[in-house]
């Protein structure tokens, strides 16, 4: 059992499981997304340039990674600082923040939002996708990676003290490459020294949460406490959503708030609506997972701040829980979803 055993852990120390509060279990606070740019076509080339505007928010809210303001989501301190309150007002009471290494996590501006909105904030160890990988990293292998993501829930991320609550988002490409795999058997690893929640970002691609649960699994992990993130545009056969469901991890629907023609990362997939979301959420409340579903908003660019235009932090509170009552998901098991199941998850074993 580990010193963490029964605690959950926020930037700002441990907070007892049932002080919680409604929890986003996937978003972000501060991050760059520099690594994702997608260059619009050669007749849009001048949108990649310059502020977000009136002019040109449709425009972003379609091609979100093709402008490159949008993807720095770390000048919007002061913005975020004023959502958390209003997420706190709304019943809000906890986010975990994502951000791993390779997108520039800042575990300090973290705790300065936490004490400055009273929302807890749970910050993430480890590492997001092979492309963001430095040379020291793909270097190690998998005990000195295990060694770094025990230090950061331990002991504090980036040189300070301030100590990670889960280990992810890991990020996963697909295929998968040799560096994830190293870090996903280290996840592992860790996670059995720990007992701690972890979070893990799939490729774009079905096989891909089944492939990672594998190779989770082979190394020891324990898949009850993990969240498999962004199903929404990952899984969308129902079959095969249920087979992956009876692995057992969190099934997490993140994308809320998001709704656009194209998916840029791969248009091959059409994105859900959160109409459609909700709909796949009720087929698995109806196949008894309501105790394995969590869901969020994975903010992750300017536009989707209220101060774009978006929809903000607080979307799920004010807009889709009414909607989810609306279509018959019981009161019950919204509470199962926003409050048990995070609670659950990030509770140390
Ligand atoms: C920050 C992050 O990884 N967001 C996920 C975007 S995706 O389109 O669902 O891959």
């Amino acid at each position: 059992m580990s010193s963490l055993s029964g605690k959950i852990q926020t930037v700002l120390g441990f907070i007892p499981p049932d002080q919680l509060g409604y929890t986003l279990t996937h978003e972000h606070l501060t991050m760059t997304f520099e690594c994702c740019y997608c260059p619009p076509p050669a007749h849009q080339a001048n949108l990649a340039d310059g502020p977000i505007v009136m002019k040109n928010l449709f425009w972003v809210k379609q091609n979100p990674y093709s402008n490159k303001d949008n993807l720095l989501l770390n000048q919007e301190v002061e913005a975020i600082k004023e959502e958390l309150i209003a997420f706190k007002a709304t019943g809000g009471g906890c986010i975990v923040e994502n951000t791993t290494s390779g997108i520039s996590r800042d575990v300090k501006t973290l705790k300065w939002l936490a004490q400055e909105t009273g929302v807890h904030i749970i910050s993430g160890a480890g590492f997001y996708i092979d492309a963001t990988h430095s040379p020291e990293t793909r270097s190690k292998s998998v005990e000195q990676l295990t060694e770094v993501l025990v230090d950061e829930v331990l002991r504090g991320a980036d040189g300070t003290d301030i100590r990670c609550g889960i280990i992810g988002e890991i990020g996963c490409s697909w295929p998968l490459t040799d560096s994830e795999k190293k870090i996903l058997q280290a996840t592992a690893e860790a996670q059995t020294q720990l007992g701690s929640p972890v979070n893990i970002h799939p490729g774009r691609n079905s096989e891909s949460p089944f492939q990672i649960v594998r190779v989770l699994q082979e190394a020891g992990a324990d898949i009850s406490k993990t969240v498999m993130s962004h199903l929404d545009r990952t899984i969308f056969d129902e079959q095969k959503l249920l087979e992956f469901a009876t692995l057992g991890s969190y099934l997490e629907y993140d994308l809320f708030g998001t709704e656009m023609l194209n998916y840029q990362f791969n248009t091959a997939v059409d994105m859900p609506s959160d109409n459609d979301r909700i709909r796949r959420i009720c087929s698995l409340i109806n196949e008894g997972y309501d105790e394995r579903i969590v869901i969020s908003h994975d903010i992750h660019t300017k536009n989707r701040l209220l101060k774009y235009g978006g929809h903000g932090y607080s979307h799920i509170l004010n807009n889709i829980v009414p909607k989810m009552l609306l279509r018959g998901i019981s009161q019950q098991s919204i509470e199962k979803i926003l409050l048990e199941n995070p609670k659950r998850w990030l509770t140390f074993k």
